[in-house]
């Protein structure tokens, strides 16, 4: 659970990691399922990572609902040295799915609060009419899910961590 600001609104998001593996493709699917917004993410350093992104999005075609929300994502953009996927490459797809793409690095907190953000903007955006019911009518039950509380944003500073996810 993380909570960020987007457009003065304080967005409580769930977030789950899939597994990539193959053998746990059953059970991923499943997670699809209630997904408002999703990442799609390769490895820059891994031209494979990034031709499997093509079954990732066919899956989620397949399996999220309709009007789910999705980012392209070319993340490890710390490991340049070992770059083996173009910067245009990523845009190129990112283009033919009609996606945003951000280069992230989450061992160097690379565009990792831009690219939650964006995703919860598009995500509130695809649900502007219950935005706004929010707006104009602060205690409706389903405000339950836009929740203030004590967490640190994305990308804070002062907790010591590995990963910036
Ligand atoms: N250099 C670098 N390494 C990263 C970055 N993000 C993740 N890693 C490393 O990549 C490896 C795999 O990371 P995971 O988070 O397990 O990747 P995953 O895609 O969830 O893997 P699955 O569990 O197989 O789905 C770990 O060793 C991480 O430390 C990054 O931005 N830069």
């Amino acid at each position: 659970m993380k909570t960020i600001e987007v457009d003065g609104i304080k967005v409580r998001i769930q977030i789950w990691d899939t597994a990539g593996q193959e053998r746990y493709q059953t059970i991923t699917k499943q997670y699809y399922r209630r997904a408002q917004g999703i990442f799609l993410v390769y490895d820059i350093s891994s031209e494979r990572s990034y031709q499997h992104i093509v079954k990732w999005a066919s899956d989620v075609d397949e399996y999220a609902p309709d009007g789910v929300q999705k980012i392209l994502i070319g993340n490890k953009a710390d490991e340049e040295h070992k770059r083996q996927v173009p910067k245009e490459q990523g845009l190129q797809l990112a283009r033919e799915y009609g996606m945003d793409f951000y280069e992230t690095s989450a061992c160097s907190n690379l565009n990792i609060k831009e690219s939650f953000t964006r995703l919860t903007e598009l995500v509130l955006q695809a649900h502007r009419k219950e935005l706004d019911e929010l707006r104009g009518l602060p205690h409706t039950p389903t405000l339950a899910r836009l929740e203030e509380d004590e967490q640190q944003p994305l990308g804070s500073e002062d907790t010591p961590k590995t990963c910036w996810c």
